[in-house]
């Protein structure tokens, strides 16, 4: 084991610490095995040797027997068949108890590292996200995860368990016949060899399959997430062919991973297969020769197999190994990736901000080489109305990112009530925004809830409340079950004026003293538009607002106006939000 796997293996056992005493316990448990493999065959040896030969029965056997039977044939072959089902019964309740603490073990084993995980996802970065994906960041959730149990459960505690009895057999058929032992132990070390030799290399090649099948995976998931889209340009049968492209690939790695275990274990069948004709020989020579009684062989045969047994499961175990080591690196490598907004050591708690901004010089790229924004400087005052201009890709939207601390900047600072934001902590600082989009997110669940999610302690006459603030509480009255009415996948169930009315009413309810408001409009038609532009009057009196628009007539109700070109701010302005409003759209009808 090289350092860094007996590095995962510390954290995989320090992750387990609230399953220690079940894991421990399982352990024990399998530790019984051991006498129950090492009795199981000695029936059949007491009928050769005691009941049909002349051998005395053994100690522990003669032990539950009056004087007077001690050497009757009914007694012996009574003993014999009484063995078989006390082992039998013994091997099943022991089966039995196993299974159902496994079964709770494990599964508490991976909810607990899955929610480790979930937590630690929420908490990245979106430029981890936007980068990585979904699918692949679910493909380690849902699927990764699962090698902790595999790991310890599956692997960890039979390999301990298979040697211990291979090393109670080995001790047992030494104690019959030492050259016959000889031959049985002589299959060891190759067998470790092959097993160094195979296991590395099937670790790379695990770690492909989980890598392509994560690919499949984002396939699929992208196409079901768009499916207008897909259906809209009839593009059915080229996203299956995408889909079988991608898993085929998969497909190919795990044939090539068959291929190597397969070869691994008829190389080692091999192995056992040559032992054991040695063995025969040598044995069926010995009880010609008298060394050996028939019995002794018959016992020495079916320990060989008990001896191959275990031999067998541990050169299984340790190349499956392979298989739930590459799933678990692939979990540490994204618990591993350092959020990317962090609080400093000093941060302070913040109740409720007053909402006066200061952009301080602020640089920022999503890739180092590469600057979105540079040299960014102005000053915003409580309750400014901002309207944010500039063509599509000047970095409106990074701005905002910036702003609720999505991304830090690279250079500059962000100033929140004379403090850099930075300084505050991240969950009180996101509490003082509210979050309005062009394409409005709501979840799967019902109307209700969803207003709710803005204030989870909220009441019913509040949300109420704010359903009609954001002109929603009539369509919802209309809607069949009211304000209970499920809303389907991301709302796709209501049209986008409703969806939006939704989200104004889960602004309403979080009462943040800063609102974003990201095109909100832009998608709806005039009426629509009209009705929640009103809403969104009363949303935003009294609070911060920054609104990204493409629309100059919006940008009048702003008192102040950030146009952003290529990055940078061309031009700030304040209190002239009509004539610069009426100036652009000059130049815009002259550049026309
Ligand atoms: N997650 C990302 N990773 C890398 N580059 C990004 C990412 N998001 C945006 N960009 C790039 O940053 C630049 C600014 O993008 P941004 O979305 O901020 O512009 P915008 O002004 O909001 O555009 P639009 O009006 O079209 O929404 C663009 O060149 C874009 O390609």
């Amino acid at each position: 084991m090289n350092r860094s796997t007996f590095f995962t293996f510390r954290r995989i056992w320090l992750q387990a610490r609230p399953f220690w005493g079940q894991i421990v316990l399982l352990f024990f448990l399998s530790l019984l095995a051991t006498p129950i493999a090492l009795l199981k065959p000695y029936a059949v040896k007491l009928v050769i040797d005691s009941a049909f030969g002349h051998e005395p029965l053994p100690v522990f056997i003669r032990f539950f027997f009056a004087e007077g039977y001690k050497f009757s044939f009914t007694a012996i072959i009574f003993a014999a068949a009484a063995l078989v089902i006390i082992t039998a019964l013994a091997e099943n309740l022991l089966m039995l108890v196993n299974w159902v603490l496994t079964t709770y073990t494990g599964e508490k084993l991976v909810l607990h590292f899955r929610t480790r995980l979930f937590n630690h996802l929420q908490r990245l970065s979106l430029a981890y996200h936007d980068t990585a994906g979904t699918s692949d960041s679910l493909y380690r959730l849902q699927w990764d995860t699962t090698g902790i149990r595999t790991l310890l459960l599956g692997n960890v505690a039979p390999l301990f368990s298979s040697f211990l009895t291979l090393f109670a057999m080995v001790g047992v058929i030494f104690f019959i016949n030492v050259p016959l032992a000889i031959i049985a132990v002589s299959v060891i070390p190759p067998l470790f060899l092959l097993i160094r030799y195979s296991s590395s290399k099937l670790k790379k090649n695990w770690e492909q399959v989980k890598d392509k099948e994560s690919r499949a995976l984002s396939v699929l998931q992208e196409v079901l997430t768009s499916l207008r889209v897909v259906k809209a340009f009839g593009q059915e049968d080229g996203e299956e062919e995408r889909f079988v492209r991608q898993s085929d690939t998969a497909v190919k790695e795990q044939i090539k991973v068959a291929w190597m275990a397969a070869s691994f274990y008829l190389i080692v069948g091999l192995v056992f297969a040559i032992a054991t004709a040695l063995f025969i020989y040598l044995g069926a020579r010995y009880v010609q020769q008298g060394k050996m009684t028939l019995g002794e062989l018959t016992l020495m045969l079916a320990y060989l197999t008990q001896f191959f047994a275990p031999l067998q499961n541990i050169s299984k175990i340790i190349t499956d190994i392979q298989a739930s080591m590459a799933s678990i690196e692939r979990v540490y490598a994204l618990l591993d990736k350092e959020k990317e907004v962090k609080e400093t050591s000093h941060a302070a708690h913040l109740l409720t901000a007053k909402g006066s901004f200061r952009f301080q010089q602020v640089s920022f790229g999503y890739a180092p080489q590469k600057q979105t924004l540079s040299g960014l400087s102005f000053e915003i005052r409580p309750g400014d109305r901002v309207g944010i201009m500039g063509s599509t890709g000047s970095g409106k939207s990074t701005l905002i990112g910036l702003l609720m601390r999505f991304y830090d900047p690279a250079l500059g600072q962000i100033v929140l009530d004379g403090k850099d934001i930075r300084d505050y902590k991240l969950v009180d600082y996101r509490k003082q925004f509210s979050l309005v989009l062009q394409e409005p997110v709501l979840f799967s669940t019902s109307i209700y809830e969803n207003i709710k999610y803005g204030k989870p302690e909220a009441t019913e006459t509040e949300i109420v409340e704010a359903a009609k603030a954001a002109n929603a509480h009539e369509f919802i009255l209309r809607c069949k079950e009211g304000y209970h009415t499920l809303v389907g996948e991301r709302g796709m169930q209501l049209s986008g004026g409703e969806r939006q009315r939704i989200s104004i009413a889960r602004a309403f309810i979080k009462n943040a003293p800063v609102l974003i408001l990201d095109e909100p409009t832009s998608s709806l038609d005039v009426k629509t538009e009209a009705q929640i532009m009103e809403a969104m009057e009363r949303l935003m009196k009294g609070r911060t607002t920054f609104m990204i628009t493409h629309r100059l007539d919006t940008l009048k109700s702003c008192n102040v106006v950030l146009h952003l070109e290529k990055g940078q701010l061309v031009e700030a302005v304040r209190d002239g939000g009509s004539d610069f409003v009426e100036e652009k759209k000059k130049e815009f009808a002259f550049s026309a």
